[in-house]
């Protein structure tokens, strides 16, 4: 099967240094591929580049490949509207507005907002339609983040640890609708919480020292022990 994505020898220099170092790695066109690699290593800064969305200081170089197409330098909105949903690790959710204008504002002019996956997925997002985004819990909001990339047709999701700071029964639940999610639509996620990679993840890329060390089987990383240690900073017991 062709990869979704393609990213080839893919640079990075940003305020003195030079995060990405050449990565290359693909995206199966099904399931979840896990971005891994301890604190700082580029694992946002990989999605950030391939979006189009690093500072204009950044010197980037290499190629990325969408669907067979180069999608190497192009915008944003462009990429977005070619079905690549970005869900950032922020969340990026407007506080001020209630829950249904945010999603009201990721609504597409001429295509149909689709209210139904969202709503079956995240009840509790129509439940709280008038509550304002920034009195949600920390999981609320990230379900109303997923759901607003969710009411538009994707091709892609490129999803940057959803499960930070929450409480483990709401990780349960976020991790629980994104693989309901993954089953349709082909995922890149960077994922902290090894539990999670371990029940949503076929395949793992795992960056170290602005390279890829590791790509291949999510259980095969996290079954060797001394490999996940050594590539993660982890131990089986801590995850
Ligand atoms: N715009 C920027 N200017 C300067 N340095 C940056 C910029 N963006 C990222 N960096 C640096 O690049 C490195 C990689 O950051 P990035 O957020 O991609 O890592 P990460 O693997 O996602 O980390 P974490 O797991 O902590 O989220 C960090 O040292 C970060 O401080």
């Amino acid at each position: 099967m062709s990869p979704i994505l393609d990213i080839s020898d893919l640079s990075v220099k940003v305020g003195g240094s030079h995060i990405l170092q050449g990565v290359t790695f693909s995206v199966q066109p099904q399931g979840v591929t896990a971005l891994l690699g301890r604190n700082g290593v580029g694992k946002t800064t990989t999605l950030k580049a391939v979006l189009g969305l690093m500072p204009r200081t950044a010197e980037i170089t290499g190629r990325v490949g969408y669907d067979g197409a180069s999608i190497t330098r192009q915008p944003t909105f462009r990429l977005v509207r070619q079905g690549l949903g970005y869900v950032p690790e922020d969340r990026g959710v407007f506080a001020g507005l209630t829950v249904a204008e945010n999603l009201r504002l990721a609504e597409r002019a001429g295509t149909a907002p689709d209210y139904d996956t969202v709503h079956g997925l995240f009840p509790e997002l129509r439940k709280r339609a008038r509550q304002r985004a920034g009195t949600l819990s920390g999981g609320q909001q990230q379900m109303l983040a997923i759901g607003r990339v969710l009411l538009n047709p994707n091709r892609l999701l490129l999803i940057d640890e959803p499960t930070k700071g929450l409480a483990p029964k709401v990780v349960t639940e976020v991790a629980a609708a994104l693989q309901a999610v993954a089953a349709v639509v082909p995922m890149l996620l960077v994922e902290q919480n090894l539990a999670v990679v371990r029940r949503m993840a076929r395949h793992a890329v795992v960056i170290a020292n602005g390279r890829v060390a590791y790509t291949g089987g999510a259980s095969d990383l996290l079954d060797y022990t001394e490999k996940t240690k050594a590539l993660l900073g982890v131990g089986k017991g801590e995850h």
